[in-house]
């Protein structure tokens, strides 16, 4: 991107997430990980478990250094451009921001405390990036064998309070003797920024002549043990370096670039109850914590657009104030742990990250200066300098007594601050009459909008009036209408009422008709029991009629058996009785025979004795003829009588066998 471009549009500020391994005691309590770094899509997920269920929340940077990243990877990646861009003449800042003990002071400083460089030159591999910061950038400058100066400046801010961590042995052990460290005061440099004042700027010349600066500041850094790290920073420090850089012109003039690149270790971001820390420590911080709320608090404001950020409630945010939302290009590098333990921290601590990323920065390239006019300003800072050495030497300057010296110097200091607070009021009021100047214009944009909106209210107001005079003459045929319904539903109450008694005489009905229907189904019940009854007598009585008729069926038979066997029997004795009979007639016969024989020979006799007794033996003839017709008489009638009798047995017989056999055929 073009400096132009970015200075119109504004530079969103980088920011890098690295997050450190497991330290030896985590790994030795084997603590949980709940972070995960995918550095190829730039991402970092932070494992949640929140009543019992595993939820993952997902973090964007624009770059991610997972536990295996190097010191080299990380600066080649996100720090050697910008050692570019300062050399190219940007003002930029790297801050390291996150918890205790997850590697702020490692990325920013490193090990190389220690361990110095290499006999070849080259740094050791847990250098950070303030050493190949330096490294970088003199390597550079020998290369282009340019004509150059390095300053380096260091200081710390603790309690609110800045100290010199490059300033000269003398001066701080008066100070120590004084219980305190020589705190430097934070001023307006009159062009929207701020210089603290009477810090030490140490020209270098080399890489190693840095070393020993840092070395020398970083001793004197304040460090305490808490839980969470061994050797805690309890301060920020600010460590500067500005480069000027000689070049000429194509007209031979010679123009001097000048870049700044500030690197920031801030104090840890966790909560005073987790850092452990007690007694003067939990003062220390709580100071720590205003500042970084603060911090935070700028950076929401710069985020959401607030009108008002507020860089002046703590030290920290003045001094970064160019590098958040201003001129200058800014690295955040976040810190985290990967251990449970700091779950919340961690959460915490990527969430205001997260944040960050949206600020702006409008970068501009620092103006380069003509050599002669920057020989001139130096030769002015000689002068005033080498006056004040002459007057302190030589006592011929403002010469004061000792009391007089201090109450005026008190007296400075109360102004300045007097000044500072002043500055402060004057920058809220005008604030606060931006805000009243934003309100009015607010105001009239909202009467113009009103107006119009009155306008717009009177417009439908005769609209609505029509509509209103129509709406009357609709209401009109309404109640019309209404009073037509209102007739017609007296109407429908009547009819419903006539209904309803016709129901209520029809209810009744049906309740007699449903109590006759009760008693018809009993009778109903009745009948068909008795009919059941009656089926069951027919039943039975068929069972005895069909009893009676097998015992009748059987009694015809028998009878008839009978009969046959008396017809038999008087058939039997008929054929008896005519051979008898016919016995009778020829034993009659025969009698007759011989009695005729009989009679003959007796006639014969008779005649002869008739003769010889004629007249005796003629009475005697006519008796036996008399006899013999009497006795074929009695023997005729006795035969007919026979026969009468067995003609009307056999009648009778006839007659019940045919009464019999008609039963029968009835039956
Ligand atoms: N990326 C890393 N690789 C290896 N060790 C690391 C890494 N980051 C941190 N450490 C180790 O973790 C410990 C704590 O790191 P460091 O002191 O840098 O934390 P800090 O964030 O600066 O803490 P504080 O805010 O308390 O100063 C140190 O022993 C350091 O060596």
């Amino acid at each position: 991107m073009s400096g132009r471009h970015e200075k119109e549009r504004g530079v969103n500020v980088q920011v890098l997430l690295r997050c450190r391994p497991f330290s030896e005691e985590e790994l030795r309590n084997h603590a949980p990980e709940v972070v995960k770094c995918n550095e190829y899509q730039r991402e970092v997920a932070v494992s949640q478990n929140i009543a019992g269920k595993q939820f993952d929340r997902v973090f964007n940077f624009d770059k991610v250094f997972g536990p295996s990243a190097q010191q080299k990877d990380l600066y080649k990646q996100a720090v050697v451009p910008i050692v570019n861009e300062v050399l190219e003449g940007f003002n930029c800042t790297i801050f390291a921001y996150g918890q205790t003990g997850t590697g702020k002071t490692y990325t920013m400083e490193g090990e190389c405390k220690r361990a110095k460089t290499g006999s070849t030159g080259e740094l050791p591999a847990g250098a950070g990036v303030i050493p190949r910061v330096v490294q970088q950038i003199f390597d550079t400058l020998e290369g282009q064998n340019a004509e150059y100066s390095v300053k380096v400046t260091f200081l710390e801010l603790y309690n609110e309070e800045i100290t010199d961590l490059l300033a000269p042995e003398e001066i701080s052990k008066v100070s120590l003797g004084e219980k305190q460290k020589k705190q430097l005061p934070l001023m307006e440099d009159g062009k929207g920024g701020v210089l603290v004042r009477g810090l030490e700027e140490e020209i270098v010349t080399s890489a190693s002549e840095i070393f020993t600066l840092l070395e020398r500041g970083s001793a004197k850094r304040r460090t305490a043990e808490t839980l969470l790290n061994k050797q805690s920073s309890r301060s920020h420090s600010l460590f500067t370096i500005t480069i000027h850089i000689k070049e000429a012109t194509p007209e031979g003039e010679e123009l001097i670039k000048c870049g700044k690149l500030n690197l920031v270790d801030l104090a840890g971001s966790e909560n005073i109850s987790r850092s452990g820390a007690r007694d003067g420590r939990a003062r220390e911080a709580g100071e720590i914590n205003k500042s970084l709320l603060t911090l935070r608090r700028v950076i929401t404001a710069l985020v959401k657009h607030f009108g008002h950020v507020p860089y002046r409630d703590s030290k920290l945010t003045r001094l970064l104030r160019d590098s958040l939302g201003g001129r200058t290009k800014t690295c955040i590098i976040v810190t985290v742990s990967p251990a449970v333990h700091c779950l919340e921290e961690t959460l915490s601590t990527l969430d205001y990250a997260h944040r960050a990323k949206n600020i702006k920065n409008k970068p501009e390239v620092n103006q380069k200066m003509m050599k002669s006019t920057l020989i001139k300003d130096l030769y002015g800072e000689i002068e005033r300098l080498k006056s004040e050495v002459y007057a302190a030497r030589e006592k011929n300057g403002v010469y004061i007594p000792k009391e007089r010296y201090y109450q005026e110097e008190s007296e400075r200091k109360a102004m300045a601050e007097q000044i500072e607070q002043m500055g402060v009021l004057l920058e809220t009021h005008q604030m606060q009459l931006q805000e009243l100047q934003d309100k009015y214009i607010a105001q009239v944009r909202q009467c113009s909008d009103l107006s119009g909106k009155l306008e717009m209210a009177e417009k439908s107001l005769n609209e609505t009036i029509k509509l209103l005079a129509n709406s009357e003459e609709e209401l009109k045929k309404c109640h019309c209408v209404l009073k037509e319904k209102e007739f017609i539903i007296c109407e429908q109450k009547k009819a419903e009422n006539a209904l309803a008694h016709h129901a209520s005489a029809l209810s009744s009905d049906l309740e007699k008709a449903l109590k006759d229907n009760a008693s018809l189904f009993l009778k109903i019940g009745r009948e068909d029991k008795l009919s059941s009854d009656n089926r069951v007598v027919v039943n039975n009585f068929q069972v005895e009629l069909a009893q009676q008729i097998g015992s009748l069926c059987n009694l015809v038979a028998s009878s008839v058996s009978q009969q046959n066997e008396h017809l038999q029997s008087v058939e039997k004795l008929c054929c008896s009785f005519t051979d008898i009979h016919d016995k009778a007639i020829l034993e009659m016969k025969e009698r007759v025979t011989t009695t005729r024989a009989l009679h003959i020979s007796h006639m014969e006799a008779v005649q002869n004795v008739v003769r010889l007794h004629k007249a005796s033996s003629n009475a005697a003839l006519d008796e036996i003829s008399t006899l013999a017709s009497s006795n074929a008489h009695s023997i005729e009638e006795s035969l007919s009588s026979e026969a009468t009798k067995a003609a009307s047995m056999f009648d009778d017989l006839q007659g019940s066998l045919s009464t019999q056999q008609g039963e029968m055929t009835v039956l």
